[in-house]
Formats: structure tokens, sequence, C-alpha cells
């Protein structure tokens, strides 16, 4: 599955500082002086890929990023301070592209992988740099290099095998955060869920990455709720985990809302693998589990499992049946053997 989270930046790296011509005076007269300083060097913008991020969020509520520039230089030989660099710290997976939303700046895969964006521009000599055996004190210095403006953009592509769908509260973080290192936001209000979480979930030694989407409504593939941001993100994963709050009164309507979403968004996303889940069995007694498995099962015409986030009970099974459906479909995806030889 992939994610598209892009967001625009406004970069501008620092000025360097100019180099000072230093003088005396004297008795209100200017004489040069031999020792002016370099100026410092403007801050750079730079780009860092950092660990613990899934989103580009904060990026729309701050685009603006301006360095600071290099101080002038000064007298008695004294450089200026250079201007602080400013980093940018992006999830892993975000490509930066230029203006024109095509060309690939770079592409920070990795955790630490940097990119300049924007240098910061050199500070200017000072006119101890332009000294000579006849002119001690000239009156000369360079101008501080000027910075670089640039509007460029950010764009995430973040890869899960495994999306999470569910209306509002059917407990789809609660899921992610008792089966993964994700510390997704819980609460008993719809849409606490507002940008994709990832976590990467373990069982029986393999590992696969599950997404915890916002909550889908109906009419989401219309565009109304969040879910329809996420929908055409939910494409390309292996398979749908759908959570059915096991509690609500309207529980196959409840089911029956979202595969109406799926269907109505078209394309191959109603016929993707799905594993549905009776979720919050630790709120219901024998006798409810047994009726609420069986209306659901009934709607959905094949086999419902049953789990609770809460208590975790059912939940390695439930992690078991995705990774099936997960190897199955790399299965499929693999190239075959003649594929793979084929040469141009
Ligand atoms: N009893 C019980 N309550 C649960 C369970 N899972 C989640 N809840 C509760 O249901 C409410 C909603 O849980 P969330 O995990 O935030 O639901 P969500 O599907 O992520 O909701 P959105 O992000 O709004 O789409 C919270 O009050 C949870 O504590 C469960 O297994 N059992
Ligand atoms: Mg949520």
């Amino acid at each position: 599955m992939k994610f598209l989270d892009l967001a625009k930046v406004h970069i501008r790296s620092g000025a360097g500082g100019n180099g000072c011509i230093s003088f005396r005076r004297e008795k209100f007269i200017e004489y040069g002086g031999p020792d002016g300083g370099d100026g410092g060097s403007g801050g750079s913008v730079i780009a860092e890929a950092v660990e613990g991020l899934n989103t580009l969020i904060d990026f729309r509520y701050q685009q603006h990023f301006f360095a600071k520039n290099g101080q002038p230089g000064m007298g008695q030989q004294r450089t200026g301070k250079d201007g602080e660099d400013i980093l940018l710290r992006v999830p892993v997976g975000t490509e930066i592209l230029d203006e024109d939303e095509e060309t690939v700046i770079a592409d920070l895969s990795e955790v630490g992988d940097r990119v300049e964006l924007a240098r910061g521009g050199n500070g200017g000599w000072g006119n101890l740099h332009f000294k000579t055996s006849t002119n001690q004190a000239p009156r000369r210095s360079n101008p501080g290099q000027e910075g670089v403006e640039r509007t460029l953009w950010l764009r995430l592509k973040l890869i899960a095998d495994a999306g999470l769908l569910g209306l509002p509260n059917a407990g789809k973080s609660t899921f992610l955060a008792a089966t993964s290192n994700a510390r997704p936001k819980i609460a008993d209000y719809p849409f606490t869920t507002l940008h994709p979480n990832l976590g990467v979930v373990g069982v029986d030694d393999v590992e696969f990455v599950v997404a915890d989407i916002p909550g889908l409504i109906e009419g989401a593939s219309e565009g109304r709720g969040l879910g329809d941001l996420f929908l055409g993100h939910v494409e390309r994963c292996s398979v749908l985990l759908h959570l059915v709050d096991g509690t609500s009164p309207t529980l196959v309507e409840d089911y029956e809302t979202i595969i109406g979403e799926l269907e109505a968004y078209g394309g191959a996303l109603a016929d993707k693998p799905r594993v549905t889940v009776l979720n919050k069995i630790d709120a219901l007694d024998d006798e409810e589990r047994a009726l609420a498995r069986e209306m659901l099962e009934e709607a959905v015409g094949g086999p419902v499992m049953m789990m609770s986030g809460v208590s975790r009970e059912g939940v390695t099974e439930v992690l078991r049946a995705l990774r099936t459906n997960i190897d199955e479909d790399r299965l499929r995806h693999k190239p075959s053997q003649e594929e793979e030889q084929w040469q141009p």
C-alpha cells in the first residue's frame, strides 16, 4: 500500500555576512585599519530522514524555513558568527521535489539520509585578505554571498502490507497499539485518527507493516469524512483488516456501510482479500458473542474471527490470518523466473 502525503515548503538559506574594513579614527580622521575580519557564513537548510515520523502533516502548519544570516566581520581579525543551519526532520521515505513537482531532488529512504536543500552564502572577506606589502590597510572587502530561496515539495510514500478498515470507533488504533510499536491516539470519540499511523507487527518471527487509516463513514467514497483522503491508498496493500465493533447495536449495518464504500469507490478495492473481525469481544458474554458472530457471518457470507484489542484475546490468530494473506499476495506478485531472466 502506498500513501501519498504532500507538503509544500518555502526555504531560504542565510546570506553570508560582509567582510569588514576596519579603521581607526583619530581626531575625526579615519585611517584604514589592517585587521578587518571575514563575514560569517549564512545558515543552510538541510533535510534529514529520522525515525519515528510517518507523516508530513507538520509541514502543512509550518511552511517557511529561513536560516539566519551570517554576521559581518569585525575589527581585530574577528570573524562574524555563522548563521545557524535549519534542519527539516522528515519521515523515512520522503522524496524532495522541485517546484515543478516533477524533478526529484532527493529520496531520503533510510534513517540518517541527508540532503542540503539550500546552502548558506559564504561570508565576505575582510580587508585583512587584501593586504599587500604596499597597502597595509586596503579600503576593500567582499560582501557576503546571498542566500538561496526555493520552493520545494516534500512527498511521502509509505508502504504497508495490511490496511485497517472500520467505522470510526471500531478499535483500529487500539489494535495497532496493542500489536505494534506504533502509539496512535486512542479515544472514545470518532475520528481520533486524523492521519495514517503505521506499525510494525510481528507474529511467529515474521514482521509486516499495518496501517491505521482514519475511520471511514458512509459517503467516504464521495468525499465525506476523512476516509476518502485515504481510501485510494489502501488499494496497494495485500490485505484489508475490517474491524467491526461487536458492542454496536447496528453491527451488520456498520459492516455493510464499509463494504458499500469499498464498492462505491470502485477499482479492485472491493475484491481485495479481507479478514473480517468482530472486535471488542471482552465486552460481550458468551451468548452475545455467539449471536453477534452469527449475524456478522451471515452478512459476510463466510467465517468471521473474534478478538479484543483490549484483552488481546484472539489477536494472535488475527495476525496469523493477515500474515497468510500477505504471503499469498507476495507469491502472486513475485516475478516469475522467466520474467526475472528476461533481458531487453
Ligand atoms: N471494550 C473494548 N473497547 C475497545 C476495544 N478496542 C477499542 N476500544 C475502545 O473503543 C474506543 C475507540 O477506539 P479507537 O481505537 O480509538 O478506535 P478507532 O477505530 O481507531 O477510531 P477512529 O480513529 O476514530 O476511526 C476507545 O474508547 C477504545 O478504548 C476493545 O477491544 N474492547
Ligand atoms: Mg483511530
